[in-house]
Protein backbone atom coordinates (compact mmCIF):
# COMPACT_ATOMS: atom_id res chain seq x y z
CA UNK A 1 0.00 0.00 0.00
CA UNK A 2 1.64 3.35 -1.11
CA UNK A 3 1.09 5.55 1.74
CA UNK A 4 0.81 8.93 0.85
CA UNK A 5 3.13 11.38 2.11
CA UNK A 6 1.46 14.32 1.16
CA UNK A 7 -1.10 13.59 4.02
CA UNK A 8 0.67 14.74 6.56
CA UNK A 9 2.17 17.99 8.06
CA UNK A 10 5.29 18.23 9.50
CA UNK A 11 7.51 20.73 11.45
CA UNK A 12 11.61 20.50 12.61
CA UNK A 13 12.14 22.54 15.84
CA UNK A 14 16.00 23.29 16.41
CA UNK A 15 17.47 23.25 19.96
CA UNK A 16 20.44 25.21 19.61
CA UNK A 17 21.87 28.06 22.05
CA UNK A 18 24.34 29.22 19.80
CA UNK A 19 21.53 29.04 16.68
CA UNK A 20 19.03 31.15 19.04
CA UNK A 21 21.01 33.98 19.26
CA UNK A 22 22.38 33.90 16.28
CA UNK A 23 25.62 32.52 16.41
CA UNK A 24 25.83 29.74 14.44
CA UNK A 25 24.23 29.19 11.18
CA UNK A 26 21.21 26.42 11.88
CA UNK A 27 21.98 24.33 9.08
CA UNK A 28 20.61 20.54 10.36
CA UNK A 29 16.90 22.67 10.71
CA UNK A 30 17.32 23.23 7.09
CA UNK A 31 18.65 19.91 5.93
CA UNK A 32 15.87 18.19 7.81
CA UNK A 33 13.13 20.87 6.33
CA UNK A 34 13.95 19.69 2.45
CA UNK A 35 14.57 16.29 3.01
CA UNK A 36 11.06 15.70 4.36
CA UNK A 37 9.26 18.34 1.81
CA UNK A 38 11.48 16.51 -0.67
CA UNK A 39 9.52 13.30 0.16
CA UNK A 40 6.35 14.99 0.16
CA UNK A 41 5.17 15.68 3.87
CA UNK A 42 3.25 19.19 4.03
CA UNK A 43 6.00 21.62 5.94
CA UNK A 44 3.72 23.30 8.77
CA UNK A 45 6.46 24.81 11.17
CA UNK A 46 9.56 25.62 11.89
CA UNK A 47 11.73 27.22 14.48
CA UNK A 48 15.03 27.58 16.72
CA UNK A 49 14.58 27.41 20.62
CA UNK A 50 17.64 27.28 23.02
CA UNK A 51 18.28 24.46 24.83
CA UNK A 52 15.50 25.25 27.40
CA UNK A 53 13.21 22.92 28.96
CA UNK A 54 10.28 25.44 29.08
CA UNK A 55 10.84 27.12 25.30
CA UNK A 56 11.06 23.39 24.20
CA UNK A 57 7.73 22.26 25.80
CA UNK A 58 5.94 25.50 25.02
CA UNK A 59 6.77 25.30 21.43
CA UNK A 60 6.18 21.39 21.21
CA UNK A 61 3.24 21.60 22.94
CA UNK A 62 1.31 24.73 21.02
CA UNK A 63 2.46 22.79 17.61
CA UNK A 64 0.58 19.42 18.10
CA UNK A 65 -1.92 21.05 20.44
CA UNK A 66 -3.25 24.40 18.44
CA UNK A 67 -1.63 23.74 14.83
CA UNK A 68 -2.10 20.57 14.69
CA UNK A 69 1.21 19.03 13.39
CA UNK A 70 1.04 15.16 12.49
CA UNK A 71 4.98 15.32 12.62
CA UNK A 72 7.40 16.80 14.48
CA UNK A 73 11.24 16.29 14.22
CA UNK A 74 13.62 18.03 16.83
CA UNK A 75 17.63 18.28 16.43
CA UNK A 76 20.18 18.60 19.38
CA UNK A 77 19.96 18.97 23.17
CA UNK A 78 19.92 15.46 23.40
CA UNK A 79 23.25 14.60 24.27
CA UNK A 80 24.87 14.64 27.93
CA UNK A 81 26.00 18.07 27.94
CA UNK A 82 24.88 20.46 30.76
CA UNK A 83 22.59 22.52 28.79
CA UNK A 84 21.19 19.42 26.88
CA UNK A 85 17.64 18.93 28.29
CA UNK A 86 16.08 17.93 25.07
CA UNK A 87 14.60 14.49 26.52
CA UNK A 88 13.77 15.78 30.14
CA UNK A 89 11.55 18.49 28.02
CA UNK A 90 9.85 15.42 26.09
CA UNK A 91 8.53 14.01 29.50
CA UNK A 92 6.09 16.27 30.05
CA UNK A 93 4.91 16.36 26.09
CA UNK A 94 4.39 12.74 24.93
CA UNK A 95 1.56 10.60 25.86
CA UNK A 96 2.78 7.38 24.87
CA UNK A 97 6.52 6.89 24.15
CA UNK A 98 7.87 4.51 21.08
CA UNK A 99 11.17 3.28 22.60
CA UNK A 100 11.84 1.24 19.78
CA UNK A 101 12.54 4.20 17.37
CA UNK A 102 14.86 5.63 19.89
CA UNK A 103 16.95 2.41 20.20
CA UNK A 104 16.75 1.90 16.31
CA UNK A 105 18.38 5.07 15.95
CA UNK A 106 21.17 4.59 18.40
CA UNK A 107 22.00 0.73 16.98
CA UNK A 108 22.03 2.28 13.29
CA UNK A 109 24.32 4.78 14.22
CA UNK A 110 26.98 2.80 16.76
CA UNK A 111 27.78 1.37 13.17
CA UNK A 112 29.27 4.70 12.77
CA UNK A 113 30.63 6.28 15.85
CA UNK A 114 30.94 4.76 19.53
CA UNK A 115 29.62 8.27 20.58
CA UNK A 116 26.12 7.23 19.34
CA UNK A 117 24.93 6.30 22.69
CA UNK A 118 25.82 9.67 24.11
CA UNK A 119 22.46 10.84 22.79
CA UNK A 120 19.31 10.28 24.76
CA UNK A 121 16.89 11.31 22.66
CA UNK A 122 13.31 9.74 22.27
CA UNK A 123 10.34 8.86 20.13
CA UNK A 124 6.60 9.44 21.35
CA UNK A 125 3.21 10.45 20.80
CA UNK A 126 1.21 13.32 21.74
CA UNK A 127 -2.40 13.25 21.12
CA UNK A 128 -2.32 12.17 16.86
CA UNK A 129 1.38 13.77 16.47
CA UNK A 130 4.41 11.70 16.23
CA UNK A 131 7.65 13.84 17.66
CA UNK A 132 10.82 12.60 16.99
CA UNK A 133 13.89 13.37 18.84
CA UNK A 134 17.28 13.72 16.49
CA UNK A 135 21.35 14.95 17.76
CA UNK A 136 21.62 18.28 16.79
CA UNK A 137 24.92 18.01 14.07
CA UNK A 138 23.61 17.87 10.53
CA UNK A 139 25.75 14.65 10.10
CA UNK A 140 23.94 12.78 13.07
CA UNK A 141 20.53 14.02 12.40
CA UNK A 142 20.98 12.93 8.45
CA UNK A 143 22.16 9.21 9.75
CA UNK A 144 19.35 9.15 12.46
CA UNK A 145 16.59 10.22 10.67
CA UNK A 146 17.67 8.23 7.75
CA UNK A 147 16.82 4.93 10.11
CA UNK A 148 13.36 5.93 10.41
CA UNK A 149 12.52 7.58 7.02
CA UNK A 150 10.91 4.16 5.73
CA UNK A 151 8.67 3.63 8.79
CA UNK A 152 7.19 7.32 8.78
CA UNK A 153 4.69 7.37 6.53
CA UNK A 154 3.56 3.79 8.17
CA UNK A 155 3.59 5.01 12.00
CA UNK A 156 1.51 8.21 10.93
CA UNK A 157 -1.25 6.74 9.01
CA UNK A 158 -1.42 4.20 12.53
CA UNK A 159 -1.47 6.81 14.61
CA UNK A 160 -4.56 8.55 12.32
CA UNK A 161 -6.09 5.22 13.21
CA UNK A 162 -5.28 4.18 9.32
CA UNK A 163 -5.07 0.61 8.46
CA UNK A 164 -1.95 0.25 6.18
CA UNK A 165 -0.43 -2.97 6.57
CA UNK A 166 2.02 -3.89 9.01
CA UNK A 167 3.29 -6.63 7.27
CA UNK A 168 5.21 -4.74 4.01
N1 LIG B 1 21.47 23.18 14.34
C1 LIG B 1 22.74 22.91 13.98
N2 LIG B 1 23.16 23.19 12.71
C2 LIG B 1 24.43 22.91 12.35
N3 LIG B 1 25.35 22.35 13.14
C3 LIG B 1 24.97 22.05 14.40
C4 LIG B 1 23.66 22.32 14.88
N4 LIG B 1 23.59 21.90 16.19
C5 LIG B 1 24.80 21.38 16.47
N5 LIG B 1 25.62 21.48 15.42
C6 LIG B 1 27.02 20.99 15.35
O1 LIG B 1 27.13 19.87 16.24
C7 LIG B 1 28.11 20.15 17.25
C8 LIG B 1 27.65 19.55 18.57
O2 LIG B 1 26.30 19.98 18.84
P1 LIG B 1 25.95 20.68 20.24
O3 LIG B 1 24.50 20.53 20.50
O4 LIG B 1 26.90 20.17 21.30
O5 LIG B 1 26.24 22.22 19.85
P2 LIG B 1 26.72 23.37 20.81
O6 LIG B 1 27.20 24.42 19.87
O7 LIG B 1 27.66 22.86 21.83
O8 LIG B 1 25.44 23.86 21.60
P3 LIG B 1 24.25 24.80 21.03
O9 LIG B 1 24.00 24.35 19.61
O10 LIG B 1 23.11 24.50 21.97
O11 LIG B 1 24.74 26.20 21.15
C9 LIG B 1 28.20 21.67 17.29
O12 LIG B 1 29.47 22.10 17.76
C10 LIG B 1 28.00 22.03 15.83
O13 LIG B 1 29.23 21.87 15.11
N1 LIG C 1 24.41 8.71 13.63
C1 LIG C 1 25.03 9.50 14.53
N2 LIG C 1 24.56 9.57 15.78
C2 LIG C 1 25.19 10.36 16.68
C3 LIG C 1 26.31 11.15 16.31
C4 LIG C 1 26.77 11.05 14.98
O1 LIG C 1 27.73 11.71 14.57
N3 LIG C 1 26.10 10.23 14.12
N4 LIG C 1 26.88 11.98 17.28
C5 LIG C 1 26.82 11.51 18.65
C6 LIG C 1 27.29 12.55 19.60
S1 LIG C 1 28.97 12.99 19.47
C7 LIG C 1 26.50 13.14 20.53
S2 LIG C 1 27.16 14.25 21.67
C8 LIG C 1 25.06 12.77 20.62
C9 LIG C 1 24.12 13.89 21.06
O2 LIG C 1 24.16 14.96 20.16
P1 LIG C 1 23.33 16.31 20.47
O3 LIG C 1 23.79 16.74 21.86
O4 LIG C 1 23.73 17.26 19.40
O5 LIG C 1 21.89 15.97 20.50
O6 LIG C 1 24.63 12.26 19.35
C10 LIG C 1 25.38 11.12 19.01
N5 LIG C 1 24.72 10.39 17.95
Amino acid sequence: MDLDTARFSFGVLTMSDKGSRGEREDTSGPYLLQTLQDLGYQQKAYAIVPDQVESIQKTLIAWVDDEKVDLIITTGGTGVAPTDVTPEAMVDVIEKDIPGMAEAMRAESLKKTPNAVLSRGRAGIRGKSLIINLPGSEKAARENLAVLLPCLAHALDKIHGGTSDCGV
